[in-house]
């Protein structure tokens, strides 16, 4: 077997939890005596995308609800931020304060409100949500949304209804909506279901933009076309762990993942 072929997953070291942005260490996840996670190991780097596939049932979803807080696993270290901030103690709403943004596979963008105030409700503030609507924004906030129609193309349809833009239209605007917020690292759940094949592709253009721009960002998905097109890092979840790590050509020549994901 070619060096290459096998990519087991990066060992997770003391100097890993200190330079990682997101750190998952040994982390299992029980439901009903069934383990979605099973000692899930695996680190992002600052300013790094990382592409995550696997089978149905793998564990990516139960990951991302850890990693949010939405779930709390039964054992295991989740660290943000250098190994600063230990997630499993902190809610929802601190995580994503902390600047974890996720995007669900549904958009759910303000369908009766213009595309422009979804983005002005998204921005971050101390203001009410209905406030960054009726009051006039600062020019700061002008260019920030102003560069957020920049990154999601939507520059043309600010003045559009939201519920008047196609699928695809309404995943960039919910993308921009977290941009609004800042987020250090973005969570993605299977962005391209449903969309055309010039919409998956400009999809991967905008997420290398986003990350170019210097956020993290942790993409599930399981159109491989769209993954090849992200060019990053991919991890093969399996029965709650790291299958394969490595380059797409990598983990797609893994016995194991042909085995149990891709098929022959
Ligand atoms: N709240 C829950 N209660 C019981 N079992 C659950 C719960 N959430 C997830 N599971 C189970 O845990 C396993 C992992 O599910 P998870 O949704 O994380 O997988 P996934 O990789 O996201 O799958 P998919 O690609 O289908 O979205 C599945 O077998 C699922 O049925």
């Amino acid at each position: 077997m070619a060096p290459e072929a096998a990519n087991p997953p990066r060992a997770i070291t003391e100097k890993t939890l200190t330079d990682a942005l997101l750190y998952l260490n040994g982390v299992s996840v029980t439901f009903d005596g069934f383990r979605a996670l099973n000692a899930l190991s695996f680190t992002v780097d600052a300013g790094e995308m990382r592409a995550i596939i696997g089978p149905n049932g793998a564990g990516k979803t139960t990951m991302m609800d850890v990693i949010t807080g939405k779930t709390r696993p039964d054992i295991g270290e989740v660290f943000f931020n250098g190994g600063t901030t230990d997630l499993t103690k902190l809610d929802e709403t601190e995580i994503a304060t902390l600047g974890i943004g996720r995007k669900f596979q549904k958009p759910t963008v303000f369908e009766s409100h213009m595309v422009i105030d979804n983005l002005r409700l998204a921005l971050k503030g101390q203001r009410g949500a209905l406030a960054n609507i009726f009051r006039r924004e600062t020019g700061e906030e002008r260019d920030k949304i102003d560069a957020i129609f920049e990154t999601i193309r939507l520059s043309d349809h600010r003045y559009r209804l939201g519920g008047a833009l196609s699928h695809g239209q309404k995943q960039w605007l919910e993308i921009g909506m977290l941009l609004a917020q800042d987020p250090k690292l973005l969570l993605v759940d299977e962005p391209v279901a449903g969309m055309t094949d010039a919409e998956t592709a400009q999809t991967a253009e905008l997420l290398r933009a986003i990350n170019a721009n210097g956020h993290s960002v942790v993409v599930v998905e399981h159109d491989m076309t769209f993954v090849r097109d992200l060019g990053v890092r991919v991890m093969c979840l399996h029965e709650g762990s790291v299958l394969a790590e490595g380059t797409l050509d990598q983990v797609s020549a893994n016995e194991r993942v042909i085995e149990v994901y891709l098929g022959r």
